[in-house]
């Protein structure tokens, strides 16, 4: 029986819901298409059109907004469709992916031709937010990044994730509580859950996706997240018989997350991913934490506002190459706590500053992105420009080679000593391409014109026989002329009918009895004989062979490439290391910084520190030069209490310690005349106020959740920057709060703390606590009334805040301004009576008994 059909939103019948046979079989094969892809729009190939049905049409009506159709029967109701062209398809793909969709490429695979009933179709690809490969839908300095993510017992976390155009696998076990840290620093743009996972931790992870960007959070059958397999997969994916060279035996929800991981991808992109072969494995403590509010605050790879400039990293990023930005990003996102790898990058940003990094970078300058190349490559997607273009490019990494060979003291650096050793592109590579790859190939490979002129000898012979063809219609028609004596006949070739003479009305009684009429037109006849049938059935099957025999061309030069990818995916690695070198050497220079120095006890000793993004916004805008100012701290005072008059300059004060710790860690130079540094494990940042309406908490909530979570994790090698902290609530309430808070800092915790606050009862601080000491942004007043910000940090507290100036420069209209003097002079008249009974820095009473809890 024939189910009621489904009455979709518009109106429009469906009846997918049918039984298999009431359907046509084009439908029954859709359906059994769609059976395998259940969350994935279906793009199913017909003719010059990618057509959706049913649900998926209406879906891609509303997203992609193009017109609902419907086309024939199916199953006693209308067929619902919509469709998009093949020509503009990757626009199309962009946005649904954008937007979190995934799209199932369904291709016509069998031949059109002989078909009996509709033509073989196949799945060939999976787009997928996390897997994107295709150049079009990916810019050159963004990473797609899939993680997959397995929830062990107690809270235990197992994380593998990979960028599918990258080749590296990277493992890493976390708990619950950190996973939001994980996943702002990973930022990948789809995450892998197992379908069990309980609705409350997927709803929180729902709840995350609102402060991380984009990330689309796909469930996958829980037999896929399985320790056992993930570590089989792993060797098997790595080609090793054991893990053990990289200790991560008693990783086994990485393992399970690996599973899935693999799995997932190996599906989407319909086979092995061979070029996959390097794996990291990141312990806990291996990166300075760097909790997701910190890289909000700092403003490291996007502003305040969501933007992509100014940030830090927009401020680094004049990579001459997309790997080059790409890497910089992962540079800054994951500082390494050892300080190994920042002292081998310092040393080679040194060599490089010394010899001028600009013939380095002028030679990366249009370098092709080998690293995406060697992926798209070992995936079978690559097209003919893009290897063209990696064939131009391996001989321009000889050239870099040498000049880097050339550099003195080259040898003593054993970073870019590695990176030399990198850039040698394998000769078989280079010769191979050189010889198979017409100079200019076509865009597609179907237009053919790709493989090479004497590269193959079947493919000359069938070009020739298409070349010889102009030479022989010209011939044709002088003899055909002679023949028949019509001066202005002609032969002629259209797509339609194929070649044919052609004879105008008034010459037809000339007209052999060997010509066949093919057309009539209004002031012409069109012929065909038996020589011109000939002649075409030859053409056109050299025509069509030569497409075949370049596209079997084509595929045997990509299994040719295949044992290669490796040596590429290395090469790729060294390009971008180089790039990132250069760029800092660059940026070094141009921003006049200065290398930092490690050093084993704890410090952060900074001389004429400057804000890179304040500084540079300054100068571009004429608006005057950036005051540096110092920093020290180290064992003996490690809290500074910093106030000062609103727009002082506190915030860009401690943020510019926090961006030239950060600087140095990541091995580069830092915008400071001098900078010595000592080990850090993190750096947690409580500054500004942002309600989070989203998940319901008022701002002073958001506040006190961030500062709870830095008093929990904070350690004595951590920086911890407190910007008006309390300044949510009620004044008693919230100077209660800053002053527990900074004492908790100070006598507990033992932080580096920068602590900026308005509260003038905290500048009391330093009397009981010997490791704080006050500090002050400077202002003055002139001509009586206005301010002056000097932006000098000096030591002591504020004399005052001036709050009530810089209302008044803010434009508060002058009798508010009059009315708020007022109000102060009367409000610091009580609070000196008030304040000599307030020992707000008493130590804090004994905590409650266990049982009281
Ligand atoms: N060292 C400096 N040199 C030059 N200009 C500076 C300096 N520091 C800050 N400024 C300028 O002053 C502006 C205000 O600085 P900032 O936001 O750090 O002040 P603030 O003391 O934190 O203010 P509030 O207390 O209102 O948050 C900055 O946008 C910048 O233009």
């Amino acid at each position: 029986m024939v189910t009621p059909a489904r009455q979709p939103v518009a109106g429009l019948g469906g009846a997918p819901d049918a039984p298999l046979e009431a359907h046509t079989p084009m439908m029954q094969q859709w359906l059994r298409i769609k059976a395998q892809h259940p969350n994935t729009l279906v793009f199913f190939r017909m003719g010059d059109f990618y057509e959706l049905f049913y649900d998926d049409a209406h879906k891609a009506a509303r997203l992609l907004d193009i017109t609902l159709t419907h086309r024939g029967q199916s199953a006693a109701a209308p067929v619902v469709m919509a469709g998009v062209p093949v020509h503009s398809v990757e626009a199309y793909l962009a946005r649904l992916i954008r937007l979190g969709e995934s799209v199932a490429i369904c291709e016509q695979v069998g031949d059109v031709a002989s078909a009996k009933g509709p033509v073989e179709r196949q799945v060939v690809r999976i787009v997928t937010p996390g897997t994107l490969t295709d150049t079009e839908l990916l810019a050159d300095k963004d990473d797609a990044r899939l993680l997959a993510l397995h929830r062990g017992t107690r809270g235990a976390c197992g994380l593998a994730w990979l960028a599918v155009t990258e080749g590296t696998l990277h493992l890493a076990e976390c708990g619950w509580d950190d996973l939001r840290s994980w996943l702002a620093r990973l930022a990948p743009q789809e995450v892998l859950l197992s379908a069990d996972l309980p609705e409350a931790l997927q709803a929180q992870l729902q709840d995350w996706r609102q402060g991380l960007g984009p990330m689309a959070l796909t469930a996958r059958p829980a037999w896929h997240f399985d320790p056992a397999l993930g570590q089989r997969r792993l060797c098997e994916q790595l080609q090793v018989a054991s893990l053990a060279g990289w200790d991560t035996q008693g990783m086994t929800h990485a393992h399970a997350a690996a599973a899935a991981l693999l799995a997932y991808a190996e599906h989407t992109q319909g086979r092995q991913l061979a070029h996959v072969r390097a794996l990291r494995v990141v312990r806990p403590h291996t990166w300075i934490d760097l909790p997701p509010t910190t890289q909000r605050n700092l403003e490291l790879t996007r502003t305040l506002r969501g933007e992509a400039a100014p940030t830090l990293l927009s401020l680094l990023d004049t990579c001459a190459t997309g790997m080059g930005s790409r890497l910089l990003r992962r540079w800054l996102l994951e500082p390494p706590r050892d300080r190994a790898p920042a002292q081998a990058r310092l040393h080679a940003i040194g060599l490089l500053r010394e010899h001028g990094p600009d013939h380095v970078r002028s030679a990366l300058r249009g370098v092709a992105d080998v690293e995406r190349l060697a992926a798209r490559i070992a995936l079978l997607q690559v097209r003919p420009r893009e290897l063209a273009g990696l064939r131009d490019t391996l001989p321009r990494c000889a050239a870099l080679a040498a000049q880097l060979q050339a550099l003195p003291a080259v040898d003593d650096c054993a970073l870019l000593r590695d990176v030399h050793r990198h850039l040698h592109p394998p000769a078989e590579v280079v010769a191979l391409l050189q010889r198979a790859l017409h100079p200019e190939p076509a865009a597609l490979l179907r237009d053919g014109g790709v493989i090479a002129d004497g590269y193959d000898p079947e493919l000359d012979e069938l070009r020739a026989i298409q070349q010889g063809a102009d030479r022989y219609l010209v011939d044709l028609e002088a003899r055909e002329r002679a023949r028949t004596g019509i001066a202005n006949l002609r032969v002629q070739y259209n797509k339609v009918h194929g070649f044919y003479i052609e004879v105008t009305q008034g010459q037809l009684d000339k007209v052999p009895a060997d010509y066949q009429r093919r057309q009539t037109l209004k002031n012409a006849e069109r012929f065909i004989t038996p020589e011109l049938k000939a002649f075409e059935d030859k053409v056109l099957s050299a025509q069509e062979r030569a497409l075949a025999r370049e596209k079997w061309l084509y595929d045997q030069l990509l299994q040719a490439l295949q044992p290669h990818i490796a040596a590429l995916a290395e090469l790729a690695r060294a390009l971008a290391t180089l790039d990132v070198l250069a760029t800092l050497a660059e940026r070094s220079l141009t921003l006049g910084w200065c290398a930092p120095e490690f050093v084993p006890e704890p410090r952060i000793d900074i001389r004429a520190g400057r804000h890179p993004v304040v500084e540079a916004r300054l100068q571009e805008t004429g608006a005057g030069p950036f005051i540096p100012n110092d920093t020290v701290l180290d064992g003996r005072t490690r809290m500074q209490i910093i106030t000062g008059p609103n727009m002082g300059g506190k915030s860009t004060y401690m943020r510019q310690v926090a961006l030239i710790v950060l600087l140095a860690s990541i091995g580069s130079y830092v915008p400071a005349d001098a900078c010595r540094l000592g080990p850090i494990d993190a750096i947690h940042t409580r500054i500004g106020a942002a309600d989070d309406l989203a998940n319901a908490q008022s701002t002073f909530m958001v506040e006190m959740t961030e500062a709870a979570q830095i008093l929990h994790h904070a350690t004595a090698q951590s920086l911890v920057l407190m910007d008006e902290i309390g300044r949510g609530t009620s004044t008693y309430d919230g100077l209660a709060l800053a002053s527990a808070i900074a004492a908790h800092l100070h006598d507990r915790v033992q932080a580096f703390t920068l602590f900026a606050t308005h509260y003038f009862e905290l500048t009391e601080l330093p009397k009981r606590c010997s490791g704080a000491v006050n500090m002050h942004v400077s202002a003055v007043e002139s001509q009586g009334r206005d301010i002056v910000f000097l932006h000098r940090l000096e030591p002591g507290p504020a004399s005052r805040s001036y709050g009530v100036q810089v209302a008044r420069l803010a434009g508060i209209p002058p009798t508010v301004v009059q009315h708020a003097r007022q109000v102060l002079t009367q409000l610091e008249q009580s609070a000196t009576a008030a304040q000599a009974q307030l020992d707000l820095f008493s130590a804090p009473p004994a905590p409650p008994p266990e049982t009281a809890r």
